[in-house]
């Protein structure tokens, strides 16, 4: 089978630094070869957009693999224009149509800024479409729920549902699929999966690196937008949800949107108690095996101090169901961070009887790391020297590196037709429901933007007054 991929905002950093290397990782997978169709506004014609794609790939995978990248690169074609407009994408469809056999994928990629999506998919409505054209839609899916209900309604009325992919790469990290393979292909996990035995869930996703190369896009998104209502959602919604019937991609959403509707919707007093939203100022960050001085997040060009943009953002939420009641799910993530921490971490509760002098045994916690892949269970055991004395000991397995990595893995799946690394209509739409409320909440200074030294583990939160 051959394909072809039109992307929207081919000269783009998405592109530039995950599309394309992805591509030239997957393309000796896909056998009848890709015909690439870039458009974009810049002033390029086809021959500077070929060395333009070579030039990227280059720099980002160096001389490896140097007849795939020319494959790539030697067979894509451009299109100046703009992409609300039915003519430009008509010319690209008609384009990436000339390959194939005219029953191939037809791709488009949506790797735009996230506001054009919505004039992205009427013009579309106004073309000519392949028969089983698929889109891709990139991050984030609107800017609030009733953005993101009209721009369903928009992909509703140019293409059903299952060539519809509203895609996270997050879904597609092994740690992230590995907790569908340890739920429901273990009979020792699931027995304990609930607020029986669990005492809650972390779901942490710490980053060094900071804002600033994107800070255009980040100052208008901040952590909440970017990280918790696509990604950090996802990976609750895989921990917290009622096993599905199969891996059928209608399975899985169906169970994946019954928790997030169970998640409550967070009332300013439980925002005001549990969450938290930060912003770095200048400091020392990790790098290698040295440190980088970061600058504080406001003095970033593109960035207005006004805004009140978070780059650290922490929220408590409770799934009111039968399984996870009582059980609080801590989602934290952030920019500028003193270490790089991506992982779940399950807390279990104490033994119901200590048998054992001493001090008492530890809980067992279950964390499931993400790149590199990592699973560790704590449990205790008999202690060296006196056998009654406990000793706690990790159970570790690194799990094997992906190839392809995470963009290649959404590309094939994609191309396979498998909506099951994107985010079904209703998945989009719970996120809001849940981020909406503590946006709102934030925005009116319930909770306070707290400053962060860049290095630093993140903002603390200041002692109760009196
Ligand atoms: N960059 C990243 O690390 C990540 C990005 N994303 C998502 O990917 C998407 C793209 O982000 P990113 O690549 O960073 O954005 P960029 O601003 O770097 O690129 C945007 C691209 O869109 C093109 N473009 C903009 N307006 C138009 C228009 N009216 N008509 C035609 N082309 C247009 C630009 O070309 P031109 O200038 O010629 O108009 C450029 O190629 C976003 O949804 C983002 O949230 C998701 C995860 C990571
Ligand atoms: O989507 C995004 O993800 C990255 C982090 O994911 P990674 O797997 O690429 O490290 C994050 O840095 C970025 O802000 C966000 O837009």
């Amino acid at each position: 089978m051959s394909a072809s991929l039109v992307i929207l905002g081919a000269t783009g950093d998405l592109t530039g630094r995950y599309l394309l290397p992805a591509l030239a990782q997957v393309l000796p997978q896909i056998e009848g070869g890709l015909q690439l169709v870039g458009v974009a506004q810049d002033d390029l014609d086809t021959g500077a957009f070929r060395r333009q794609v070579d030039e990227r790939l280059g720099q980002v995978t160096g001389d490896g693999g140097r007849d795939v990248h020319e494959r790539l690169a030697g067979s894509a074609e451009y299109v100046r224009g703009d992409v609300t407009d039915a003519a430009t994408l008509q010319a690209a469809l008609d384009l990436a149509g000339r390959h194939g056999t005219g029953r191939d994928p037809v791709v488009v990629y949506l790797a735009l800024p996230h506001v054009l999506f919505e004039g992205v998919v009427h013009a579309l409505g106004a073309c000519r479409l392949p028969e089983g054209l698929r889109v891709v839609v990139e991050k984030p899916f609107g800017e609030d729920l009733e953005g993101a209900r009209r721009l369903n309604a928009a992909l509703a009325a140019v293409l059903p549902e299952d060539r519809t992919f509203r895609v996270d790469h997050f879904l597609a990290k092994q740690t992230v699929l590995n907790i569908l393979g340890l739920r429901f292909a273990n009979r020792v996990f699931e027995p304990l999966w609930s607020s029986a035995h669990i005492t809650g869930v972390d779901i942490v996703f710490d980053e060094t690196v900071d804002a600033q190369a994107r800070a255009s896009y980040y100052d208008r998104s901040g952590a909440l937008r970017d990280m918790v209502q696509n990604h950090l959602l996802q990976v609750l919604a895989y921990v917290a949800m009622e096993p599905p019937v199969s891996t059928a991609p209608a399975d899985l959403s169906a169970r994946k949107a019954d928790v997030l509707r169970a998640v409550r919707t967070p009332s300013r007093e439980a925002l005001a108690a549990t969450s938290l939203r930060g912003r770095y100022t200048r400091g020392e960050v990790p790098d290698g095996e040295g440190a980088r001085t970061v600058d504080s997040y406001v003095d970033a060009p593109g960035i207005d101090p006004a805004r009140e943009t978070e780059t650290y953002a922490e929220v408590v939420l409770s799934v009111d169901n039968w399984r996870w009641s009582g059980v609080p799910f801590r989602l934290r993530t952030g920019k500028a961070l003193g270490a790089r921490r991506r992982e779940v971490v399950i807390h279990f509760a104490e033994v119901p009887h200590v048998v054992f002098a001493g001090a008492p045994p530890q809980r067992n916690v279950l964390r499931l790391q993400l790149d590199p892949d990592r699973m560790s269970l704590r449990v205790n055991v008999n202690g060296q020297g006196d056998p009654f004395e406990l000793e706690p000991v990790d159970l570790d397995t690194d799990l094997a590196k992906q190839e392809p990595g995470p963009y290649g893995q959404l590309l094939l799946a994609v191309l396979d037709g498998d909506t099951r690394l994107s985010a079904h209509a209703a998945e989009a739409e719970e996120g809001w429901r849940i981020v909406e409320p503590v946006l709102a909440a934030w925005g009116d200074g319930v909770v306070p933007l707290l400053d962060y030294p860049a290095g630093s583990d993140g903002p603390v939160r200041p002692a109760p007054q009196g």
